[in-house]
């Protein structure tokens, strides 16, 4: 007996040791050290291998030869620079093993103690496999081509490996078989690093540069016939350009599929069990009634497709026959938006916080508790029921029940209120009938709800797998599926609840699944927070994700003024996107886009790639109360037009009212989220029915979009899980500046000229003006640039140059025109105005 304790006990302590161990071993310090101790490591190595090459013949004789005493006495005799033991692993690693290319061992162990310290992200993994495939077949390379150098140098160039690897080959396939093979490999391996190799080779293989050197040669006009069918070089070309950008998208995604799905794999699934048997789904005949109670676990049905709402207003667009030939840039690859930002990683899902009380768990004697109540609330009013099945979601179980034939629905629905009283319980909802169902569904709250955690939405298959253009997972259903919506379809979205209820943490989760979802080059957040510190956490993604005005102020809008401004820029690029749209023949944005990457669109003539932009806007009902019809009207026109050229727009607010939430922008908002309010009223104006007043708050919300609202409990997304993730992006590196919205001059303000004061010029407008006429361009933004100004500044130098007759009017997002043509003449302007 002593002794099995003892056994215990040991087991016992020797798992706390190794507990310990795991534990220091997880730490960020304990990281940062041996990725300290590798880079210095390299760093040595270096010393060692570069030494080996000046003074590897003197220490041969030494090294190979003197015993492992006189190696490690002080007179050793050894020259490289850094020892004995230098000299030893350098001979070692070069000459025995794998030839000079044994350097790339040293640049992986300075990779992986970067990644370490955290200095670099970087897939450890990919360098591994590079670092390997490229040590051996260099070695093989060197050993191959050097071998003559074997006999009479120090130096193995290929090192022993090499050596042997090449002999043996040349033995099998011979010397121009080894020559194929490593050729082979070669290019296999630059196909795994790039799949532009095989646009690279293609136009290898199809001659066309030749073609292009013949084409320059012979004059326009002069190329003979055959010539051209044979060469066939616009289709040819194009199509496999074309299939290469499908390709390089299948490859990344499928790479970033399988490093995701490495870490988020076991987060998703749950399976519900009620009778603790496995069976999906339980009956139970109750001995005193007539009555079924049927429980049903979630099942992972595809949802049903959310129905489309079409938007009001939406302005018939129009679509030019092209009558122009259509551009084909001179470059034939396709245009990569995200070349610039190429490293970049999107956050992984272990920034999330992990809730170990994930899934649904079912408390039977709750659920035969509701159930009695409600058969013998119902009872008591005269109305029988023959079945009843319940639904367990993670805050709320639908208790589904078909009525007894003969009995009217609106008798069940006016006994909300004494469900609600007999079961004790806020937050039941009665859904009669259930829309294409036939039965009648009666949602009461769970009496221990579970949260929904951000890691379980955006590590979701759903989620992964999602190939909506702007994914937005917003929490689960339910019937516990994770609920998405595509908000490029919606296009707007209007969130509403009273304090308190979740409506932060609901725009965390959208913002978010996008930041998870897309690349720093595809899309744009405006944010504007009047509250100041809700979205002050997002300020550090500002060269990777923000736009905001080019005045040089914050990315994220707080004042008021301000927000009138943003807005009305963002009109100017929605007016500057539809002309473009409009100049590229296509209807929307992801044509145009598809379009300029195929490289169709002359970016000479303004064509740019462009970034979805969505505007998320906090406390709406502050803004509107303190600016009024300067917010609305601009946020009327981004909401009716919007949807073709990009740009979404999400706003939030607590004060449901009619004067806030006015019939215009309900008009343009069809996808509206529902937190709980207070009166029912306020549930009338967000959803134009009652529901939202009876939810539970805490993230319990309905979704509308369409005819029937969904009951989805948000995502917990919480503060601290947002900055780690922001914090993740911010480390990596972004544009220089953020996304810069165009000027926006305010007609009423900046029309008026009569307020210019022309006595006191700028300090810097003789400078501003012959920049100006430098550039040939009046633009603002220029002048800001180049003299590091503020935007009212550069305003004001640009209205006092317009007033001395040097720039025209504003012209919208357009520079101004310049009058003067050269500084002679800006010389005689000045005069004149002295
Ligand atoms: N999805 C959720 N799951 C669990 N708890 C939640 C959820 N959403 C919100 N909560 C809880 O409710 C609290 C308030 O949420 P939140 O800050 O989002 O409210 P709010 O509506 O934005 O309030 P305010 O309008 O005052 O900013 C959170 O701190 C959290 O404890």
């Amino acid at each position: 007996m002593a002794k099995k304790n003892s056994t215990t006990k040991d087991t016992e302590l020797s798992l706390s040791f190794f507990e310990k161990v795991s534990t220091l071993l997880k730490s960020e310090t304990v990281h940062f050290v041996i990725g300290l101790v590798l880079v210095i490591f390299s760093v040595y190595l270096l010393l060692a291998f570069t030494s080996f090459f000046f003074t590897g013949a003197a220490d041969q004789s030494i090294i190979d030869g003197g015993s492992a005493q006189e190696l490690i006495s002080t007179n050793n005799g050894v020259k490289n620079y850094a020892g004995s033991r230098g000299a030893q692993l350098a001979s070692y690693l070069i000459n025995d093993c794998f030839g000079v290319s044994s350097f790339l061992i040293l640049v992986f162990l300075a990779v992986a103690g970067l990644k370490l310290m955290r200095v670099r992200v970087v897939r450890l993994w990919k360098w591994f496999v590079g670092c390997s495939l490229m040590l051996v077949w260099f070695s093989v390379f060197f050993g191959f081509v050097f071998v003559d150098l074997y006999k009479d140098s120090f130096l193995y160039l290929g090192g022993m490996h090499g050596y042997n690897v090449s002999n043996w080959l040349v033995s099998q396939v011979g010397a121009p078989g080894v020559w194929l093979l490593l050729l082979v490999t070669a290019i296999c391996f630059l196909i795994y690093l790039s799949t532009r190799t095989i646009i690279w080779l293609r136009r290898l293989f199809s001659l066309s540069f030749l073609k292009r050197k013949e084409k320059a040669e012979s004059a326009p006009g002069e190329t003979p016939e055959e010539f051209k069918t044979s060469w066939g070089a616009k289709e040819h070309t194009s199509a496999p350009a074309s299939e290469v950008v499908e390709a390089e998208k299948e490859f990344e995604k499928e790479e970033d599929a399988a490093t995701e799905k490495e870490e988020i794999e076991p987060l998703h699934e749950i399976t519900l069990d009620l009778g603790g048997n496995g069976e999906r789904t339980k009956s139970t005949k109750f001995a005193d009634e007539d009555v079924t109670m049927t429980f049903e676990t979630p099942v992972s049905e595809p949802m049903p497709p959310l129905r489309e709402q079409p938007v009001e207003k939406e302005p018939a667009f129009q679509v030019e026959k092209a009558e122009e030939e259509e551009y084909v840039g001179a470059e034939k690859e396709p245009y990569n938006p995200r070349l610039d930002l190429e490293n970049y990683h999107y956050p992984t899902i272990d920034l999330m916080k992990h809730y170990d009380d994930n899934g649904p768990t079912i408390d039977m004697a709750e659920q035969n508790a509701n159930k009695d109540k409600i058969i013998n609330t119902l009872r008591s009013f005269g109305i029988e029921i023959s079945t009843i099945k319940a639904t367990v979601g993670p805050t709320v179980t639908l208790y589904e029940i078909t009525p007894e034939q003969g009995v009217r629905i609106s008798k069940i629905r006016g006994l909300e209120d004494d469900i609600a009283l007999s079961l004790s319980a806020l937050g039941i909802r009665i859904i009669a009938p259930i829309p294409g169902k036939g039965t009648i569904g009666i949602e009461v709250p769970n009496s221990n709800p579970k949260i929904v955690s951000g890691q379980s939405i955006i590590g979701s298959k759903k989620f992964q797998e999602s190939t909506y253009d702007l994914p937005v997972a917003l929490g689960k259903t339910i019937t516990n599926e994770v609920f998405m919506v595509d908000l490029c379809k919606m296009p707007h979205m209007l969130v509403a609840g009273a304090t308190g209820q979740g409506k932060s943490v609901g725009l965390n989760a959208i913002i978010t699944s996008l930041l998870y979802k897309k690349h720093p080059a595809e899309l744009k957040f405006v944010l504007v927070d009047p509250k100041k510190v809700e979205f002050s956490i997002y300020s550090v993604i500002e060269h990777h994700f923000l736009a905001k005005l080019p005045d040089g102020g914050d990315a994220i809008i707080t004042d008021v003024t301000k927000v009138v401004q943003t807005l009305n820029s963002i009109c100017v690029e929605m007016d500057t996107r539809y002309d473009l749209l409009k100049a590229a023949h296509v209807r929307n944005v992801k044509e145009y886009n598809e379009k300029f990457i195929s490289r169709h669109l002359n970016p000479e003539k303004g064509h740019k790639f462009m970034p979805y932009i969505v505007v998320v806007i906090d406390e709406f009902g502050d803004l509107i109360m303190t600016a009024g019809k300067d917010v609305e009207l601009p946020i009327a026109r981004i909401a009716q037009l919007a949807r073709a050229v990009g740009i979404h727009m999400i706003i939030a607010t607590q004060r449901p009212t009619t004067n806030i939430i006015t019939g215009t922008i309900k008009a343009n908002f069809p996808a509206r989220v529902a937190f709980r309010v207070s009166a029912m009223v306020d549930s009338r104006t967000i959803l134009d029915r009652p529901g939202a007043n009876q939810l539970i708050g805490r993230g319990d919300m309905l979704f509308l979009q369409g005819a029937d609202p969904v009951r989805v409990q948000c995502a917990f997304i919480d503060t601290p899980e947002v900055a780690e993730i922001t914090k993740f992006i911010a480390r990596q590196q972004g544009y220089p500046t953020a996304f810069y919205l165009p000027e926006y001059v305010d007609e009423n303000a900046g029309g008026d000229l009569g307020d210019v004061d022309m006595g006191r010029l700028d300090p810097l407008f003789e400078d501003a003006a012959r920049l100006i006429i430098i550039h040939q361009q009046g633009s603002t933004s220029l002048i800001q640039r180049k003299f590091a100004i503020g935007y009212n500044r550069a305003g004001r130098i640009m209205d006092q140059l317009e007033k001395a007759g040097i720039v025209g009017p504003a012209q919208g997002s357009k520079p101004r025109e310049v009058f003067c043509i050269d500084e002679n003449d800006l010389e005689m302007r000045l005069n004149n105005l002295q």
